[in-house]
Formats: C-alpha cells, sequence, structure tokens
C-alpha cells in the first residue's frame, strides 16, 4: 500500500499506527532502502537491523535524509519534537529536495499531530490491522512445534485486533481452553471495543418488537441483496439517516436493522469523542473505524447526531477544529470505506446538522420517522402488552393517537401502578406539549425525507393528525 505512494513522490507521509513494531515489518517494499530512526538507537539499517548512524538529535536525523538517495527514514515518535522549531524548518528545507531523490520521511504515529507549518506536505495514512491470514501466522507463531490446529474461524474472528492484542487473545485462549476458541476471541474483542470507550457492543433488538415502520424495514431489507455474494451489481448502501421527534423509535430501528443484516451491532458514542483535545477526537475516530473496518461487517449505531456534529466550521459554532477533524475523517471514511458496513445516524434535530451532513449521496436515504399510525399503534400496544404485562385494549389505538411508541410504553407502565384510566389522564403526549416543534419537524421532512412509517392509513392518519395538532 506505501508502495503507490512512494512510487507518486511523496516525500512526507505519515503513518498512523498504534503497532510501531509491526509498522517496521509490514510497511517495506522493493526498490527503496527502508532505514528506522528513533532518539534513542539513532538511525538503524532495517535490513538486518544494525545502527549505520548514531545520529539521536531529530533535526540532524532528518537532515540525514537529504543525503540519501532512494531512501525511506521510517522516523519513530517524531512529533513529539514539533515544539522545536528546527525540526519543523529542517523538515520544510527538505521536502523538495527528498522529492527530487526519491526520498520520503515516514513518521511513524500513534496520532495526527502535525504543525500547521508542515500540514500541506504530509499525506496521512492508516495502517491496517492484521487481516485473516497475518491471524494465522498468529497462532502459528504461537503454537510453534505444539500439536494444536490453527483456527480459520477464530482468526477471522480477531480481526479488529492488533497484532499485540492477538497475541495475548489467542495465547489466553490456549490457556483457557487449550485450543483457539472462538468464544475467548469473542470475549476479549468486546473488551476492546468497552475499552476504547468510543464504541460498544450492542444487543441488537428483535424485529417483532418493532411496530411499523414498514417502509423503512422495506427499505433495509430490499438493500441487504447488495451485502450477499450475488450483490456485486448493486452500489453498497452507507447509511441510513432517521430523523424525527423523540421516542418515535429511530433508535430502535436502528438496532434492529442489526437483526434483519444478521450484522454485529456497534454504537459509536460521539459524545465521547467531542470531549477529546484538538487532534485527539481526530485519532480517536481514526482509530474507531480502523477496527470497524478490520471487523468486516457491522452495523454503527450513532444517536442524536446533531448535538456529536454542531462544531463543525459550517454549523457556525466552530470549536477550533476538534469536530471539523473527526467529521471530515468520519465522513471519508463512510465514502471509502471498503468493509461491509451500516451506519444508521438518528436526529431529532436537523437544523443542527451540518449541511455537508446532508449533501446528497451520504446517505442512502433520509427517513422521517412520524408519530405512529393506528396500524402501528395498534401493533405497538401488543408489543407493550406482551413486553410488560399490561392489558391496554385495542380499542385504545384511535385514543392514542399522537402519542410516540415511548409514550405508550410508559403508558403500559404507568397503568400497572395507577391503572389504565389514571395514567392516561396524567400523561400529556410531546406532540401536544411541543406541538409547535412537532409540527414544524413534519413540515420540513414533507419535502425532504422519505416517510418510514407503515403506509397504510396514511391519508386517514395524515387528517385526524392535522385537527388534532395544527
Ligand atoms: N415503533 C415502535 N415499536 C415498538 N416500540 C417502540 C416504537 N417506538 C418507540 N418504542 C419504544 O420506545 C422506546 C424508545 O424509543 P427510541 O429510543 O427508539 O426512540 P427515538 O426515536 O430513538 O428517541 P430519541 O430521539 O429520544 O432517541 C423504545 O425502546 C421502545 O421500547
Amino acid at each position: 500500500m506505501i508502495r503507490n505512494y512512494l512510487k507518486a513522490g511523496y516525500p512526507a507521509l505519515c503513518l498512523l499506527t498504534q503497532e510501531p513494531h509491526r509498522a517496521e515489518q509490514v510497511i517495506r517494499c522493493e526498490g527503496w532502502r527502508f532505514v528506522a530512526w528513533d532518539c534513542v538507537r539513532g538511525i538503524r539499517d532495517l535490513e538486518g537491523g544494525v545502527v549505520i548512524d548514531d545520529i539521536r538529535d531529530p533535526v540532524e536525523a532528518i537532515r540525514w535524509l537529504d543525503a540519501a538517495p532512494d531512501a525511506i527514514l521510517m522516523a519513530h515518535n517524531l512529533h513529539l519534537f514539533f515544539e522545536i522549531p528546527e525540526v519543523v524548518q529542517a523538515i520544510q528545507n527538505g521536502v523538495n529536495r527528498w522529492k527530487s531523490i526519491g526520498s520520503a520521511l515516514l513518521m511513524i504515529s500513534p496520532s495526527v499531530r502535525i504543525p500547521q507549518e508542515l500540514e500541506k506536505f504530509f499525506h496521512l495514512i492508516d495502517l491496517p490491522l492484521p487481516d485473516t491470514a497475518a491471524m494465522l501466522d498468529i497462532q502459528r507463531e504461537i503454537t510453534g512445534d505444539l500439536d494444536i490446529a490453527t483456527n480459520e474461524t477464530t482468526a477471522r474472528l480477531a480481526r479488529g485486533l492488533t497484532e499485540f492484542e492477538a497475541e495475548t487473545a489467542f495465547a489466553y485462549a490456549l490457556v483457557k481452553k487449550g485450543t483457539f476458541a472462538p468464544s475467548v476471541i469473542s470475549d476479549v474483542k468486546g473488551q476492546m471495543i468497552r475499552k476504547s470507550g468510543l464504541m460498544q457492543f450492542w444487543e441488537p433488538a428483535a424485529i417483532e418488537d418493532v411496530g411499523g415502520l414498514s417502509a423503512l424495514k422495506d427499505f433495509i431489507q430490499r438493500r441487504a441483496v447488495a451485502f450477499t455474494e450475488n450483490g456485486a451489481a448493486f452500489p453498497r448502501p452507507k447509511g441510513i439517516l432517521l430523523v424525527g421527534i423523540p421516542g418515535t423509535g429511530k433508535s430502535l430501528a436502528s438496532k434492529a436493522t442489526a437483526s434483519i443484516l444478521g450484522w454485529p451491532l456497534i454504537r459509536l458514542d460521539l459524545g465521547a469523542l467531542k470531549n477529546s483535545l484538538v487532534g485527539e477526537s481526530e485519532r480517536r475516530m481514526r482509530q474507531a473505524t480502523r477496527v470497524i473496518d478490520a471487523f468486516g461487517h457491522a452495523v454503527i449505531w450513532m444517536d442524536e447526531v446533531e448535538k456529536a456534529f454542531a462544531g463543525t466550521r459550517s454549523s457556525g459554532k466552530s470549536d477550533g477544529g476538534t469536530t471539523a477533524g473527526m467529521f471530515g475523517h468520519f465522513l471519508t471514511w463512510m465514502a471509502e470505506t471498503t468493509a461491509s458496513i451500516l451506519v444508521m445516524a438518528t436526529a431529532n434535530d436537523i437544523s443542527k446538522l451540518p449541511p455537508e451532513f446532508m449533501r446528497a449521496g451520504r446517505f442512502d436515504a433520509t427517513f422521517f420517522v412520524d408519530l405512529p399510525c393506528p396500524d402501528e399503534r395498534r401493533q405497538i400496544i401488543e408489543i407493550m402488552n406482551r413486553k410488560w404485562g399490561s392489558d391496554i385494549p385495542l380499542a385504545y389505538t384511535d385514543r392514542l393517537n399522537g402519542y410516540t411508541g415511548a409514550e405508550i410504553e410508559q403508558l403500559a407502565k404507568d397503568s400497572l401502578y395507577d391503572g389504565l384510566d389514571d395514567a392516561f389522564r396524567n400523561m400529556v403526549p410531546l406532540s401536544r406539549s411541543m406541538k409547535e416543534e412537532v409540527n414544524g419537524l413534519r413540515e420540513w421532512a414533507r419535502t425532504r425525507a422519505r416517510i418510514a412509517n407503515t403506509p397504510e392509513d396514511r391519508g386517514v392518519q395524515r387528517k385526524i393528525r392535522r385537527e388534532e395538532v395544527a
């Protein structure tokens, strides 16, 4: 992968990775001399690992490259020296020279922290995590001469782990089970995802627990073909944006999408990302997308995206680059990833979403999740009675016009304490308490979004709602 960049003559590259040792092993390619520098060992030849120049000073190391044709200097942790003006200057002075002699500076860094003065010279590349074949190699290395078979299922399952994490997980599986048991790897992966602080495995919702929303369900079911063996001719769906008032089942539908596709569900916690420092949030977002890529397939669920992405410049509330960086990376990744992913993003307030997010082609569809129609309310009542053991009669379908799924659920719960009549009397639905907002959102959706709800009775439903909400 690095070869194309070197052939194209990029003189300064930044390889983002948490695995500097693996980077040294996998990044080499024919046609260049690869050397590595760090501030403790100086400059080493990667063939044989001998120190060829005892240069510890970063400025001297950078200048070493000026006189080294066809050399790639892999500089470890150079970003830690960017506070020194001479380091920045040496790179600025060197880039044209390196380009002319076919050399390049290849920074190995866990984070994107390039000073403004150098931004335009550096090109960022992610070091992909080990693939299935590499995972099998790791298994072979661990077993050595022992008579233990490698396990391809486990190797595939381990994708998303770094080499170090995979080694540890495989060794742990051997100690615990005597084989490369897939269950151990699943546990380790779950922990790893949680440890990242950004993502969590989430239990997919059963499709039977989602009342109505059949237009959305159909849409997803029809697109699922693109992810099958016969799906090569179809453009791969990338994501669906669900907009609507709170409690209408946007999150629930996102969770059920994982059941429809039979994929793991990963929740990406954008709030946790936002609190990071400038540069740090982009690094963590890159790390998250790299792990997702390595999973191969997953539904990525992101709640209330408008809150998370409301700091980009175009939203008028810039936070100095924190959000813009992670947002930009996320959108690029979404467009370019070759993994089978479907992003399910939910939003209550679309006016806060940056326009880049909404532009055509970004999401395969924007769905408006409206208040449930009579048929949907009937289904939701049945679901809630089953779930909570309540006894809301189906005759309540009409009385619950204007109530969201979440409100019908609350009614089911309250009725167990207060009796159905009292519980109903005490409940004020959002469509009444926030009438203007609900109407505004509907107005917005009329021309800009598809309707996620079950189409049955829509004419009637619209009429009733206008009367009630107007
Ligand atoms: N269509 C539905 N079918 C079944 N249950 C529903 C439906 N809509 C809402 N619910 C119930 O209400 C709960 C809350 O809904 P959910 O969190 O999915 O709404 P939301 O639209 O994502 O709300 P928010 O915008 O506040 O995140 C669900 O967990 C579910 O129990």
